[in-house]
């Protein structure tokens, strides 16, 4: 069987590469990512913060209430210098110890308002991204299998962790923070005006050195952090590689080359890592040495203003605090900026998965529907991607309990007729009948309670064993999952395990054999009792005894069903009602095993070249 485009044999989601995004991505000089849409896309948002209308009023009111008294406070540090400095009477040591009393509370209001902003901010964003989780998940069972085919799984998994990330740091603190930011900005620039107009002047100095500084650190670190995100990449995929495929590295003693590859890799990390952070680390010092600049500047303008009595020390005080005030939003506000944008751009990312168009019905499609068995396919034609036909004329009858063995070399198409079948997909031109029904007439969860699937590749998932058998009957008691299991000649060899039918599985059944995973489906198809059975039957050896074991219980599993078998086994074929032999695409062949004998075609070739030999080895 195709392992890469199998849909209904996908393989375990892989992990979502941690590089290149998420939260502090825009710290390490990664460039936002672009946008297609914002506008619309905060609208979206904004419908998911909606219903926290009041708490972000509350949060917003807070912050400027806050940011404002923040703007306040200088003035009294102003009055109580000025005070101090030409202090005469007790009466004006009684206005400095008020002045002082009030500037303190102001800042304990802005304290506690702060909380009250960052508790809101919280409530809200926590709110609405366990809606937008919510509605991607749901949306997650509601796409159409070839999105998830031609999607790799990393991708959507990282809009479930990275984006959402994203959009909680975007949500809880920097938009808060660039709000404030802003007024805080526009505050203290309207501020330093009023008190005083040249040492505004002189405070300006510093922003053309600050972004020129930023410019220059920045640029050059950003190719450093590029070069760390996309070794970090090469690293996460040998270290996934190296857990996900550790049997096969083994068993092919790869080892000492996935080593020295990793080595490798590492160093290359190592060094854009330490190149990109050095670089980097050295902005902070050079910006507190600008702002120390500009501060000792407007302190010496200052003062030597004062002592010309053309201003107050107390002005000059309250000036200085302003231009500090001044100063730190600017270093701040164009890194908010950038990661609002990623967080726009990662609710984008959500949103697209969240629009995705859904897997549709017919109006009149019925949603119950009881299968006798009958299957017909006409016709049909089918391709994945328009330049390449993978099905042409399928035409295919199989009658109610009739067991049809489906053989051709690998690419053929024999995993496709079963996409089709199941409604994965649907085929260009044909029809397909289930007891004279189309099934584009019949939905898609109605069909597939009829059609029951065991594969070679067997996903068992996280639970108990009894859980898993249940599956497709979730209502199932104990015994009747115990009967199936006995059906399926499972009943023994989970007894012997520690607990029995409670035995927790995990990693897709990772501690059980092959043919114990894939007896414990055929117990799950037993139970869930389709009137139609899709088989593929497992390509790779077995031990002897389970491979009895699985014989008897597919023999009992088919019994009385219509059955589709891709099959690989001579036992299998040869006990078929029919053979279908299918190349590129085709089916050059149908018939009995005698009669497909007699013609000396297709069948006749690959019974000599391949099933033969099976024979000869029993
Ligand atoms: N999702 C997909 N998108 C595009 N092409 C696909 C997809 N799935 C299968 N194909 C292509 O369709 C052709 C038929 O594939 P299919 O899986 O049906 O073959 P098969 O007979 O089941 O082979 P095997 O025995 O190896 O499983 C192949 O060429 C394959 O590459």
């Amino acid at each position: 069987m195709n392992q890469t485009n199998n849909t209904y044999k996908r393989q375990q989601p892989a992990p979502p590469q941690i590089a290149g995004r998420g939260p502090g991505a825009h710290m390490r000089g990664i460039q936002p990512p672009p946008i297609e849409n914002p506008s619309k896309t905060i609208k979206k948002l904004w419908q998911y913060l909606k219903p926290y209308k009041k708490t972000l009023i509350t949060v917003f009111a807070a912050v400027t209430i806050s940011t404002i008294l923040g703007l306040i406070a200088p003035l009294y540090l102003k009055k109580a210098i000025d005070t101090i400095t030409t202090i005469k009477t007790t009466g004006s040591m009684h206005s400095v110890l008020t002045a002082i009393i009030t500037m303190a509370s102001l800042y304990l209001i802005s304290a506690l308002l702060t909380w009250i902003q960052i508790s809101g901010s919280i409530k809200a964003a926590q709110g609405a991204l366990y809606n937008i989780r919510e509605k991607s998940f749901r949306k997650l069972h509601r796409l159409p299998i070839p999105y998830l085919d031609r999607t790799p799984h990393g991708d959507i998994m990282s809009r479930f962790t990275n984006d959402v990330d994203t959009l909680t740091t975007a949500f809880t603190q920097t938009l808060t923070q660039l709000f404030s930011n802003i007024l805080m900005l526009t505050g203290s620039i309207i501020m330093m005006l009023l008190l005083s107009p040249i040492l505004t002047l002189l405070t300006m100095i510093i922003i053309p050195l600050a972004i020129l500084a930023t410019k220059i650190i920045a640029t050059t670190s950003r190719k450093q952090f590029r070069r760390q995100q996309e070794t970090i990449g090469k690293l996460n995929s040998i270290v996934e590689e190296s857990a996900g495929g550790l049997r096969e590295i083994k068993a092919f003693g790869k080892e000492r080359e996935l080593l020295d590859n990793f080595i490798k890799t590492n160093n290359n990390y190592a060094d854009a890592a330490f190149k990109a952070m050095f670089v980097s680390s050295i902005l902070p010092p050079i910006m507190n040495a600008i702002n120390g600049l500009s501060f000792a500047i407007i302190a010496t303008a200052g003062g030597y203003l004062a002592i010309k009595g053309i201003l107050t020390v107390g002005i000059v005080a309250a000036f200085l605090t302003y231009s500090r005030q001044f100063s730190r939003p600017i270093n701040e506000i164009a890194n908010q900026f950038t990661m609002i944008q990623s967080a726009i751009a990662g609710a984008e990312r959500i949103f697209q998965l969240q629009e995705e168009t859904e897997e549709k019905e017919k109006q009149n499609a019925l949603t119950k529907f009881s299968a006798e068995g009958k299957l017909k396919l006409s016709k049909v034609n089918f391709s994945y991607i328009p330049e390449k036909k993978v099905l042409t004329d399928i035409d295919l009858t199989a009658e109610a309990g009739e067991k049809i063995a489906i053989v051709g070399p690998t690419g053929a198409g024999k995993t496709t007729i079963v996409n089709l079948l199941m409604r994965f997909y649907t085929p260009q031109e044909g029809k397909i009948e289930l007891d004279s029904t189309d099934i584009e007439n019949i939905t898609r969860a109605a069909l597939r309670k009829n059609i029951g699937m065991v594969l070679q590749d067997t996903y068992l998932f996280s639970g108990t064993i009894a859980d898993n058998i249940r599956y497709a009957k979730p209502n199932a008691d104990m015994d009747q999952v115990i009967r199936a299991a006995k059906l399926a000649e499972a009943d023994s060899f989970i007894r012997h395990l520690p607990d029995g039918y409670n035995t927790q599985l995990t990693d897709s059944g990772a501690s059980l054999s092959q043919g114990q995973r894939q007896l414990i489906t055929i117990a799950r198809a037993i139970l869930a009792d389709p009137a139609i059975l899709i088989l593929d039957e497992a390509t790779s050896n077995v031990d002897t005894r389970t491979e009895t074991h699985i014989q008897k219980a597919l023999k009992t599993l088919l019994k009385g069903r219509t059955s589709l078998v891709i099959a690989h086994r001579l036992g299998t074929i040869r006990d078929a009602d029919k053979i279908c032999v299918i190349e590129n695409g085709r089916i050059i062949e149908q018939g009995s095993h005698e009669e497909l004998m007699q013609k000396q075609g297709a069948y006749y070739r690959l019974y000599q070249n391949h099933y033969k030999k099976q024979e000869q080895a029993i």
